[in-house]
């Protein structure tokens, strides 16, 4: 019997539709273009929340008129069943986002994700209700508990990079597009595929200026692994909050940083009094350590880290065994690491083995360049964290500052560090004084006057008297001060002090 086809015509193009919608990076371009379509929009912004709710319902329409052809259409032998399958496979996810947002947020506030998960039931029953297990019980070849453990890794990346990269403008856009990237490369239908458990072997290195969100990028994606579901005992096989591990390099001596990363065993240095694991052993297939400031590194480490690169192998100080390292490595510098290779501070060789995936952190300066309305949207954000329900009072406040009391071209050199900053100052000073900012704080005019050589003498003279006649406001008293007599002093006083 040839194979029928579950969807009918009509909705046949609007399935191809959705499928595209299924595997589009939510933070692309192209994934507005395919929402739009897909409501009969023209081109334009993102959409509303009303109308994101209208093209939930899209998936769900379908799926119901296919379910009720599937049998008939010949189940899994129709030749749109994939199709079918994937949009099943959409529907589930966001009916079980929710649960997922639960799970993520507790272990964020707990500092731990281990327990057992109590929706997996839920979850496989309605799987079975789209696309019944009669039909193999495998998904794309895989089974329920892996389609699960997908979206458990969806759901963490886009929660992680949402909450951390915040902003609206141009360079925001593009690094959160950039890290979901990084997290499930430019297709993602190939990543589910076949690269799940692959991609914890590529390095990341991060590059950007001082605190222009390096780390917070590292956490979103190392918190955002795949994380391989039991089903057995209802349980992911490791705790993502817990699979992290940050290493500041250029606050640890050359020997501290390799009993850190390599651990050592009892004796192998004064003070090595018993076996201390170092982060590569503890850190296991699914965690990620972090090698922050890596162009702070003597060329003695990058050696040997490199050969860990190259070899995935370690050993710890004082031990002659080999171990494996198990799980994904990156790294972050602010330096220019063109410039330390060049002045031999940093080896060639070990920059191409770090550079196999790039994300660039942008500087506070150039977003607010290309976008001069991002800076209260990013105060605001500050402030809501901050100051809670006080939120919008304070952001207030600060906007308020900044525009009459700091140069309209402030270059913030600490980046959002430094917008925090501010933002605390304000709230608890009611004042900001940066070292970079007091140079440049907006100098008085008579003082700007004066330097430019403005004044001629008369007007210098009226200046400092009457600056001096507000501390002494009687012309006899300043007359005695300034050695001139009271007439004089009234007549340089200006007249509206
Ligand atoms: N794009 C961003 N969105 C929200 N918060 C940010 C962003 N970038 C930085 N921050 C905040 O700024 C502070 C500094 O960020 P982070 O430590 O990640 O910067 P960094 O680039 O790693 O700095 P350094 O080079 O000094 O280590 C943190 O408190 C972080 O929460």
């Amino acid at each position: 019997m040839a194979a029928g086809k579950i969807f009918s015509e009509k909705d046949s193009k609007l399935a191809l539709d959705v499928v595209q919608l299924v595997w589009a990076n939510p933070f692309s371009g192209e994934r507005i273009e395919i929402e739009r379509r897909l409501l009969g929009l023209g081109s334009g912004s993102r959409l509303s929340m009303e109308e994101f709710s209208r093209l939930l319902e899209l998936p769900a329409q379908l799926l119901d008129r296919g379910r009720r052809r599937l049998a008939e259409a010949g189940g899994k032998s129709a030749s749109d069943f994939d199709i079918y399958q994937q949009i099943a496979f959409f529907e589930l996810f966001h009916q079980f986002a929710p649960d997922f947002d639960r799970l993520i947020n507790d272990a964020h506030e707990r500092g731990s994700a281990g327990r057992r998960i109590t929706f997996y039931d839920r979850f496989e029953k309605l799987l079975d209700y789209w696309v019944p297990a009669g039909l193999g019980g495998e998904y794309q070849g895989f089974p329920a508990s892996r389609l699960f453990a997908v979206y458990f890794q969806v759901r963490r990346a886009y929660y992680h990079i949402v909450h951390y990269i915040v902003g609206e403008s141009d360079a925001a856009r593009q690094l959160r597009s950039r890290v979901w990237q990084s997290i499930f490369t430019h297709d993602m239908e190939r990543y589910q595929r076949v690269l799940t458990e692959r991609l914890g072997d590529v390095i990341t290195l991060i590059t950007g200026p001082s605190g222009s969100g390096k780390e917070l990028v590292a956490r979103g994606i190392g918190l955002s692994r795949f994380i391989p579901f039991d089903a057995t005992n209802r349980q992911f096989e490791e705790d993502f909050v817990r699979a992290f591990y940050p290493v500041n390099l250029s606050a640890l001596s050359t020997n501290l940083i390799e009993s850190e990363l390599f651990g050592h065993r009892k004796g192998a240095f004064t003070g090595a009094l018993k076996d201390r694991k170092g982060y590569l052993e503890t850190c296991g297939p699914y965690g990620t350590v972090f090698l922050d400031e890596i162009g702070e590194t003597e060329v003695a480490i990058q050696v040997k880290l490199l050969r860990l690169l190259q070899t995935r192998v370690f050993s710890p100080i004082g031990d002659t065994e080999s171990l494996h390292f198990r799980g994904k490595i990156m790294a972050a510098t602010n330096r220019d690491l063109a410039e330390e290779i060049d002045s031999g501070r940093f080896r060639e060789d070990f920059y191409f083995r770090l550079n196999a995936d790039r994300i660039h952190t942008p500087s506070l300066k150039d977003i607010l360049a290309n976008n001069a309305s991002e800076l209260e949207r990013l105060v605001g954000f500050i402030a809501r964290r901050v100051a809670g329900p006080e939120g919008s009072s304070l952001t207030a406040e600060v906007c308020d500052f900044i525009r009459k009391e700091m140069p309209a071209e402030y270059p913030w050199p600490g980046n959002f560090r430094e917008l925090e900053q501010c933002v605390r100052n304000v709230l608890i000073h009611g004042d900001y004084t940066a070292e970079e900012f007091h140079s440049k704080r907006k100098v008085p005019e008579w003082q700007r006057r004066f330097e430019q050589g403005e004044f001629t003498a008369d007007e210098l003279l009226s200046e400092y008297v009457t600056r001096l006649y507000k501390e002494t406001p009687n012309y006899e008293a300043l007359g005695r001060r300034l050695d001139l007599d009271r007439r004089t002093v009234k007549k340089y006083v200006k007249a509206d002090s």
